[in-house]
């Protein structure tokens, strides 16, 4: 964290990264055969992404597995070209160049991974491994001015600069990463990408990590792109923060106004796992347990990818129920759109117990086990339509469910929000969430005034 922001990147240079409509698609297939049969499936690792890193800041990318972290991370560096969008480093289009500013892109963009050993070629020792980038970028005018340019950066990282003659197994999983990180500084990087340096790490040798980063960032002007899934580490390092779901940044805030006033419902999911730091605070925050996976990015969800596990998705204008069992209905929309129940499972589950099993024990079993509040809670003609939806699960007419329930249970969330800017520096994708909100009006409101 750079000490002269302000904890949200307030300055005024341009940004020295800066990422537009980000997108990056892989195609996946079992060989060319597929591809020319069109049997292809494209995974939506990273969809129209835009941010913008501020010199000296440390830039914060947290969400679960999969949604698209690592990907960011090796699209900015070149390891996968981008599908769309553009990357702008210091003003100049990074996924355009070639020749010396391709080169210079590539020295003074530096990354660090989670596993540091994987990275590290057990072959080498680390004199040979720190010297490999001067040689590739011609830093330094001999190998023993290189070698010694080695020991200092092994000195930086807080290594013994004899560790030059010596292999990355006699390293513990600390000192690796240091000897990464060291490798990384030979080539004077103005960016750090570090992609989950500390999660293989335990607690104790995390924070040693985490401070040798903070240290090197106020020593070297470094500006940091800091990814990692635990909001912890995100919270202790980041002056600004991003989340992702699914490939899509939901919600990007300074760091203490995400923890502080999270907007998005799914970075309110997240921040309500984490334990509370300081008990004193008496602010209790009840955990929110999201239903259902996380859906493939091979088809991902349209509109707000997170509409079909969001607690708080939004109703209908003529939805006369409560929200609640909105989105219980929603669910079993969502379950049956993923023919993820098993009529068959159930009849043999239900005749385990009993001989004479009817179909409609089985369409009250179904509506038991996918649907999270109970059927008599809801009018009769939605109770009927529920009980039909069953009839053609059973009968394996997926189509037909899919369009009965849809007629009830669709959602504005099923559109893409447009990104809105609650307070300055923040900008959240929900439809809950107004631009520039009038003192005291909560985005909960929201809920109440369509409803009423
Ligand atoms: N080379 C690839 N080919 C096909 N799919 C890929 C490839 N790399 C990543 N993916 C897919 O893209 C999605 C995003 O993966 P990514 O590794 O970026 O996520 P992540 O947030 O970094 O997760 P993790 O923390 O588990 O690494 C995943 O569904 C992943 O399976």
């Amino acid at each position: 964290m750079n000490s002269d922001l302000n904890r949200g990147g307030q300055i005024s240079d341009p940004p020295l990264l800066k990422v537009e409509g980000l997108t990056k698609h892989f195609i996946q297939s079992d060989g060319l055969l597929d591809r020319f049969l069109g049997n292809a499936e494209t995974v939506h690792a990273l969809d129209n992404v835009d941010l913008e890193i501020n010199k000296g800041e440390t830039f914060g990318v947290v969400g679960e597995s999969g949604c698209g972290k690592s990907t960011l991370a090796r699209t900015l560096i070149g390891i996968h070209d981008a599908t769309e969008g553009q990357i702008k480093y210091s003003d100049r289009d990074a996924t355009d160049l070639s020749g010396k500013q391709l080169k210079e892109y590539r020295k003074d963009v530096q990354m660090i991974f989670q596993d540091p050993l994987s990275s590290l070629n057990p072959r080498q020792s680390v004199g040979t491994i720190l010297k490999a980038p001067m040689e590739a970028h011609d830093i330094g005018d001999s190998d023993e001015e290189r070698m010694k340019r080695a020991k200092d950066q092994l000195r930086r990282v807080g290594l013994e600069p004899n560790h030059v003659a010596r292999y990355p197994h006699q390293f513990s999983g600390g000192q690796q990463q240091r000897i990464a990180i060291a490798r990384a500084l030979t080539l004077e990087p103005k960016l750090l990408i570090a992609d989950e340096p500390v999660s293989a790490l335990d607690v104790s040798v995390q924070a040693q990590i985490l401070e040798l980063l903070q240290g090197l960032q106020d020593e070297l002007e470094l500006t940091i792109l800091f990814i990692a899934h635990d909001l912890s580490v995100i919270r202790y390092i980041a002056d600004r923060v991003a989340v992702m779901y699914l490939g899509e940044i939901m919600e990007l805030a300074p760091t203490s106004k995400l923890f502080e006033e999270p907007k998005h419902p799914y970075t309110k999911a997240l921040l309500s796992a984490v334990p509370r730091i300081n008990r004193d605070v008496r602010e209790e925050r009840d955990r929110t347990i999201l239903r259902g996976a996380v859906p493939s990015p091979i088809d991902p969800p349209s509109g707000c990818r997170f509409h079909t596990r969001c607690p708080e998705i939004i109703p209908p204008e003529k939805w006369s129920g409560t929200q609640e069992e909105f989105k219980a209905g929603f669910d079993l929309r969502t379950r049956i759109h993923n023919e993820e129940i098993d009529p068959k499972a159930i009849r043999t589950r239900l005749e385990a117990k009993n001989e004479n099993v009817t179909e409609k024990d089985i369409k009250e079993q179904i509506l038991r086990e996918s649907l999270p509040i109970q059927v008599g809670a809801y009018p009769k003609e939605i109770q009927d339509q529920f009980y039909r939806c069953a009839s053609h699960v059973i009968d394996g007419d997926w189509s037909e469910a899919q369009s009965l329930i849809q007629d009830t249970f669709t959602s504005p969330c099923q559109q893409k929000p447009e990104r809105v800017e609650p307070s300055p520096k923040h900008t959240v994708a929900c439809l809950r969430v107004e631009q520039n909100p009038p003192a005291g009006r909560t985005d909960s409101s929201l809920v109440t005034d369509r409803n009423s």
